[in-house]
């Protein structure tokens, strides 16, 4: 089976700082790859790259078998590819349905109206409630979200990028911020979702990287020293020398 996503070569320099620097890359469909590096490194620039929000200076990117490297974001959030975003994304004054609802109306160009009858937005809300469900919110569809905790508001983001019924989900930094308690929640959502979505992480937990990827890659300098299952990675003499701080 082809992978869902293959990066090719890809570069993006700012000035003579090379933040990503020839990196290609397969993810496998249904696989949890994540992405470690040192601060700097060039994890968020690549998220931004294979989302579409930076274009890449060199290479490719192909999506599902086609060349998304040319298309904007919204062209590529529409063939499948949804991200959530480090910095938060949700209308704080709307409800977590609410929330969630815009980005079935997003993907379906239903039409919706917060005063309209509930029956006929059912089309809307139905699947938003189906996604809250997914990420454990069920119980606060109706809690503005501001109100939420940020815990919660981390699973709200997730609910809306699974609204929009992605093939591959780009996750960047899904438990920045967490406290241990909060964290764990993500992480069994996560587990929850895993083999069901094709999910390109990037996390700093690495306790919750070794513990939910199917493989890892390494990122430092811009360049990826490493990729493969987590314990080939953690013995890794390099990744240990270079990002784990110890001598090989
Ligand atoms: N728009 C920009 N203009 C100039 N330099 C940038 C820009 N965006 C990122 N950089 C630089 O590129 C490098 C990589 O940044 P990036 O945020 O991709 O790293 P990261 O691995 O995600 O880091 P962190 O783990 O701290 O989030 C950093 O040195 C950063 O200062």
């Amino acid at each position: 089976m082809s992978p869902v996503l293959q990066l090719r070569n890809l570069r993006k320099s700012y000035g003579a700082l090379k933040v990503t620097d020839d990196v290609s890359l397969d993810v496998a469909r249904g696989e949890l790859h994540a992405i470690i590096g040192p601060n700097g490194a060039g994890k968020t620039t690549l998220i931004h790259q294979i989302s579409g929000i930076a274009a890449a200076d060199d290479g490719r990117i192909l999506f599902d078998g086609e060349d998304v490297t040319a298309l904007a974001m919204h062209q590529r959030v529409a063939r499948g590819l949804a991200r959530s975003f480090q910095i938060t994304s949700i209308l704080p004054g709307f409800t977590a349905l609410e929330n969630v609802a815009m980005a079935v109306q997003a993907r379906t160009g239903t039409s919706f109206s917060f005063f309209g009858d509930p029956a006929r937005e059912d089309p809307l809300t139905r699947p938003a409630m189906e996604a809250l469900a997914i990420v454990d919110l069920t119980a606060r569809a109706d809690i503005v979200a501001g109100e939420l905790s940020h815990g919660e508001k981390r699973q709200l983001e997730l609910a809306i990028a699974l609204a929009t019924q992605p093939k591959m989900l780009l996750l960047d930094e899904p438990l920045a911020g967490t406290g241990r308690e909060e964290s764990e929640r993500v992480v069994a959502t996560l587990e929850s979702l895993k083999g069901h979505y094709t999910i390109l992480l990037i996390e700093h937990d690495m306790e919750a990287v070794f513990a939910l990827a199917d493989r890892v890659s390494v990122l430092v300098y811009g360049r990826i020293i490493a990729s493969g299952p987590p314990d080939q990675v953690r013995a890794d003499p390099e990744v240990r020398k270079a990002y784990l701080g110890e001598e090989a």
